[in-house]
């Protein structure tokens, strides 16, 4: 493996666990800068768990993770200085407005008033929340709260974006403009890491996958080195075993 201060996010023998269950397992990865590297895995997997340690949120029970040449738990500024994070378990405080949300990012941030609220109306106008602005966000709906999330990983343009399930819940025509957004941002130098359970968006997006399974990296690299010429979702069952429902299952249910 390479220095993992050169990547744009590495991990290294990253471990977590939770009472007798290991969630994530001595887990190693690089991710380049510049790219749109997509997690994937069954549920239970453990991609939430290791974004959580990569963003910060978790402690890891042994391994070590670096974001942006910083070490996440050993140098923690400059490190969440440098991402962007839509995850599970970062608190919004929904008796915001979506606009005072960002405003009040904006300030922790440290950015100018005035180019909080310029970048705030061309995030919501971009995501389609540009009437829900002045709503607050205890009154939006899944898909309106995961772009107002996702509006707030973009405000600062942060180095690296570090999304869980982006897409979850996000309507087709947002969900195309999320990905424009995302493609324009890494082909100006931003890396993307993102986790998906829908194998098109990762093969339509991502230039780079990993394949996780009880919290293991099981394959990792170009979208196409890892699927060799087979669909990713070929590839994803191949790795982590699966197996069609005998005619028996479930034979109560009409
Ligand atoms: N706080 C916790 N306490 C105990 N077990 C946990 C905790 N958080 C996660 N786990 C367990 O760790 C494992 C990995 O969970 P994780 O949420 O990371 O999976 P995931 O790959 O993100 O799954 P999904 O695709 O379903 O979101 C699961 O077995 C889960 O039950």
């Amino acid at each position: 493996m390479t220095d993992p201060t050169t990547q744009a996010l590495a991990v290294r023998d990253l471990t977590k666990v939770f009472g007798q269950h290991v969630a994530v397992d001595t887990l190693s990865l690089d991710i380049p800068r510049g790219s749109i590297y997509g997690i994937v895995g069954p549920n239970g997997a453990g991609k939430t768990t290791m974004i959580s340690m990569v963003a910060g949120l978790a402690r890891p029970t042994a391994g070590r993770a670096w974001v942006a040449g910083h070490d996440v738990w050993e140098d923690p500024l400059p490190a969440k200085q440098a991402m962007g994070l839509l995850v599970d378990g970062v608190p919004v405080f929904d008796r915001l407005s979506g606009r005072e949300y960002l405003q009040y990012l904006g300030g922790i941030r440290g950015l100018p008033q005035a180019e909080v609220e310029q970048r705030a109306t061309e995030l919501l106008d971009a995501l389609g929340l540009a009437d829900a602005g002045p709503k607050y966000i205890v009154d939006y709906s899944a898909g309106m709260t995961k772009k107002i999330l996702l509006a707030g990983a973009l405000l600062h343009n942060p180095e690296i974006l570090i999304l869980d399930e982006p897409l979850e819940a996000v309507d087709p025509v947002s969900g195309r403009h999320i990905q424009q957004i995302l493609r324009r941002y890494a082909e100006r130098g931003g890396t993307v890491v993102l986790s998906s359970h829908v194998m098109e968006l990762v093969e339509g997006l991502c230039d780079h996958v990993a394949i996780i399974h009880q919290g293991r990296v099981l394959a990792a690299g170009h979208v196409d080195e890892v699927r060799q010429g087979a669909s990713l979702v070929d590839t994803f069952v191949r790795h982590v075993g699966g197996r069609d429902l005998d005619d028996d299952t479930l034979g109560w249910l009409r």
